[in-house]
């Protein structure tokens, strides 16, 4: 059995951080595991509180997972200070876990802070260790200081941030005007990834939930562009499996391929 390991916060309500990655890596067949930087206190309609865990304790979880499962992928989430980056980073070098991947989660989308200072710095120990880092149009304009206003400036940015990062970089166009297209740069070759936008306001966790998904390809042994492929798949069809669920932007259904 293959395992994954997602380091990211709680949403209690069940749609997007800790609780998206597990229902994702669930719905893989792989074996989940969690390592909690935070609890959030959120829903569909916004994050109204945020409790970060103290970084000693999250180097506590980090150790008891990893000493005695090791993880076959890692999916990393949101991350609210800089001491716990820093502890997480180290745990990845020390183990030589390479599979990463690395969701700069800046900000919900009710504008509510979830990681850091958002700058590009911010996030510099932790790019380091990832296989692939899944920025959004926005958190990549941040990360770079930089606008990004049509695809020839999202291949641009990617290029960018993995020369800037030595990473692979992921750029989630569902903040683009028009479609849902994805831009992959593995520090060789660029790809996109076309999406059609779906007419659903239940998108509350597809950032994590790609993300995750995409650890778990890592995990099965797919190569980067493959295990991207196949998580946008995945990612596409629960958007549009059209759960409806809450007041605002409802959460995925990760269990549609099992009613299929
Ligand atoms: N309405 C939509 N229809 C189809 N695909 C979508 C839609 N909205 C977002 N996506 C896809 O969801 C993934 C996440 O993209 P997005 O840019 O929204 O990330 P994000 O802002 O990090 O997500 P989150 O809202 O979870 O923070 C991408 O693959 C994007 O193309
Ligand atoms: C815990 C958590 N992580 C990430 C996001 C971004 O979707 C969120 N809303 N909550």
């Amino acid at each position: 059995m293959k395992t994954v390991l997602t380091i990211a916060g709680s949403d209690c309500s069940g749609g997007a951080g800790i609780q998206a990655d597990l229902k994702t890596i669930a719905a893989h067949g792989l074996y989940g595991m969690s390592v909690i930087t935070a609890l959030t206190a959120q829903n569909t309609l916004g994050v109204s509180d945020v409790m970060p865990v103290p970084a000693a304790f999250l180097k506590e979880q980090l150790d008891s997972v990893i000493s005695d499962i090791r993880p076959d992928a890692v999916k990393i989430g949101m991350i609210p200070d800089k001491e716990q980056l820093l502890v997480i980073a180290a745990a990845l070098k020390e183990q030589k876990i390479t599979q990463v991947v690395v969701d700069p989660v800046m900000a919900a989308t009710s504008g509510r802070k979830l990681s850091g200072d958002a700058s590009g710095d911010f996030f510099l120990e932790l790019f380091a260790e990832a296989a692939l880092i899944t920025p959004n149009i926005p958190e990549a304009a941040r990360l770079l200081g930089e606008e990004i206003r049509d695809k020839k400036e999202v291949e641009q940015a990617a290029a960018s941030l993995a020369k800037k990062y030595h990473t692979a970089v992921l750029i989630k166009g569902g903040h683009a005007d028009t479609g849902a297209d994805d831009y992959l740069f593995t520090g060789k070759e660029g790809v996109w990834f076309p999406g059609t936008r779906l007419d659903n306001t239940n998108t509350h966790g597809t950032g994590c939930t790609l993300s995750s998904a995409i650890a778990c390809g890592l995990a099965e042994g797919f190569l980067l562009k493959e295990a991207v492929r196949r998580a946008k798949e995945y990612l596409t069809g629960a958007i549009a499996a059209g759960l409806d669920l809450g007041h605002g932007n409802g959460p995925l259904d990760h269990m549609y391929r099992l009613r299929k």
